[in-house]
């Protein structure tokens, strides 16, 4: 059986079986780093059909669309840190699972960026604008989701229309290059590792993804 070579600083918290979703890069090495510093990230996902983001109005990421999050404050778990994360930048609650962990690493930063990924396919409490972030629903492009199979293609997209109505598709372009290698992850509910590293102007040198293996 094929062997996985996992990248430096991607470990797998459980026994899962994964295979290698993407890969590639102009870099031939990984970066090195010296620290770690541990993150969350949070989506709400709503029927498959819309996910809701946040424009980073201030600080690292400033003028890109991401998920709810930042750092695990000492003495806080990951999930308890998603939850405040999420209430203090889009003032909502959720029942978020963990869904992945990715791992950045950014040329000349201090530390490296292990951030967990969760999600949850409901909320409550008001959608609100911080000083820091601006949450607005993108619709999720077919692409980005899995294959449906003949039986369910007519009700699947008929409900994903109307959630997602009228909303701009989302904005990879306007997102961190890794994204569109692990949201489709994300949406089709296949845990994921990965990991990505950046110049100091946010290129993406080199990036490496792996997930269960898809269900046939
Ligand atoms: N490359 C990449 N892709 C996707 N998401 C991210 C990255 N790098 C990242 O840092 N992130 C995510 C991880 C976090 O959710 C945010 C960064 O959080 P931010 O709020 O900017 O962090 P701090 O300001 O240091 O943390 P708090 O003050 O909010 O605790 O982006």
């Amino acid at each position: 059986m094929h062997t996985l070579h996992l990248p430096p600083g991607v470990e797998l918290q459980h026994n899962i079986s994964l295979v290698e979703t993407a890969n590639g890069g102009a870099s031939e090495q990984w970066v090195d780093y010296k620290k770690v510093k541990f993150y969350t990230n949070a989506f709400v996902i709503i029927n498959d059909a819309k996910v809701l983001l946040g424009y980073k109005k201030r600080g690292f990421g400033q003028g890109l669309w991401n998920g709810f999050g930042g750092k695990v404050d000492p003495g806080e778990t990951s999930i308890q840190a998603a939850q405040r994360e999420l209430e203090e930048e889009a003032g909502i609650n959720a029942p978020l699972e963990h869904c992945g962990v990715l791992f950045f690493v950014v040329d000349g930063a201090d530390a490296a960026f292990n951030i967990d990924v969760y999600r949850a396919n409901e909320y409550t409490g008001t959608i609100t604008e911080t000083d820091e972030m601006r949450p607005a629903w993108f619709s999720i492009q077919k692409e980005m989701l899995p294959p449906v199979n003949s039986h369910t293609t007519a009700d699947c997209s008929s409900t994903s229309d109307k959630h997602a109505e009228g909303l701009p598709p989302i904005p990879l372009g306007q997102m961190w290059a890794d994204d569109e290698f692990w949201m489709p992850l994300m949406f089709s509910g296949r845990p994921f590792v990965g990991r990505a590293d950046f110049d100091a102007d946010s290129k993406m040198l080199k990036w490496w993804f792996a997930a269960t293996p898809a269900e046939s």
